[in-house]
């Protein structure tokens, strides 16, 4: 085990443009990143800039809404998770609540069978908050693409065929969640009292996060139980794999313990959580290459569906 961490930037284009050895290089760098600190950020992604500051423009706007119109579209009302999470609403480590306000969307699903996760957005009248709505749509189709592929690079990080997780990340009944959040600046002293975010592992498969400058996301290393900063990178999502992935992976890929400190400063950290929480019918069961002779699986199959319930229904 590496006594500290280090969170590398991968450059992701060469993948892009289908050069096989910078494919190789990618998919190398990748696998060892999932191995080990499971954190790693990317760029030369497909995601605009111009895209970029047009959402994170239009979240502010959002957040600097009056409190009345924001609690109107409570995730209470919503039986899809969707909508506005106040400050304190979540826990995600025992004692303390989380310091953070969110909003969360989904894709947009009508009908009679719904089933979890799934089903309408809530949105401020476009008066309110115009042009909000058309560009978290935008943005989350976008990176659901981006999210296919990355998924992709995982794939050949695994000596899968590369289209391998096509069906799982994006399919009808694939579950992608994107949460806008807004830290308020602490001070000093509750700094070291209070989290913007508890410190956990996510759910699901994998996370696509947008960050400003403002820094305070930190991955706990596990050898040596200390904590240390992911710094902003300039036009770099950080990637970090899932629960759903690490057992999947049985434990080759790992999910990493991480949270964010508020900002200490008099402004508001903003980010960007894009999750892939995968296909509700798939059976998380060892992939095949995952399983090293003689050994034998580590976990009992799920269903992601099961297992979405159990981890979302214990963190609110
Ligand atoms: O805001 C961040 O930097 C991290 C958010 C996060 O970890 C999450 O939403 O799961
Ligand atoms: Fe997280």
């Amino acid at each position: 085990m590496p006594l500290s961490i280090t969170i590398p930037v991968i450059d992701i284009s060469g993948y892009l443009s289908s050069d096989t050895e910078e494919t190789n290089r990618v998919a190398a760098a990748i696998r060892s990143a999932a191995i080990s600190p499971g954190f790693f950020q990317v760029t030369g992604h497909p995601i605009t800039p111009d895209l970029r500051e047009r959402l994170l423009a239009a979240v502010k706007s959002f957040y600097a809404l009056p409190r009345d119109v924001k609690i109107k579209l409570h995730r209470n009302n919503s039986n899809c998770l969707r909508g506005y999470e106040s400050v304190g609403d979540q826990q995600l480590e025992p004692g303390f609540q989380d310091a953070k306000e969110g909003f969360m969307v989904g894709q947009e699903l009508e009908g009679d069978n719904l089933r979890f996760a799934q089903g309408a957005n809530q949105w401020p009248a476009e008066d309110e908050c115009p042009g909000f709505r058309q560009v978290f749509m935008e943005y989350f189709e976008a990176m659901r693409l981006f999210s296919r592929t990355m998924f992709r690079i995982v794939a050949l990080s695994l000596d899968l065929e590369e289209k391998y997780f096509d069906d799982f990340v994006y399919g009808r009944d694939t579950v992608t969640m994107c949460r806008a959040h807004r830290y308020p600046p602490t001070t000093p002293e509750m700094a070291a009292k209070s989290r913007g975010i508890g410190a956990h592992t996510d759910f699901g498969a994998l996370t696509l996060l947008l960050q400003d400058d403002s820094g305070g996301l930190e991955v706990f290393h596990r050898p040596t139980q200390t904590w240390h900063p992911v710094h902003p990178v300039k036009d770099a999502y950080v990637v970090n794999i899932g629960d759903m992935m690490e057992r999947w992976t049985n434990d080759k890929y790992t999910s990493t313990l991480h949270r964010v400190i508020s900002p200490v400063s008099d402004r508001d950290r903003y980010s960007i959580a894009f999750f892939n929480e995968g296909l509700l019918d798939q059976i998380i069961e060892c992939i095949p290459t995952c399983l090293e002779e003689g050994k034998t699986p580590k976990y009992k199959p799920v269903m992601v569906e099961e297992h979405l319930k159990m981890r979302y229904g214990n963190s609110y």
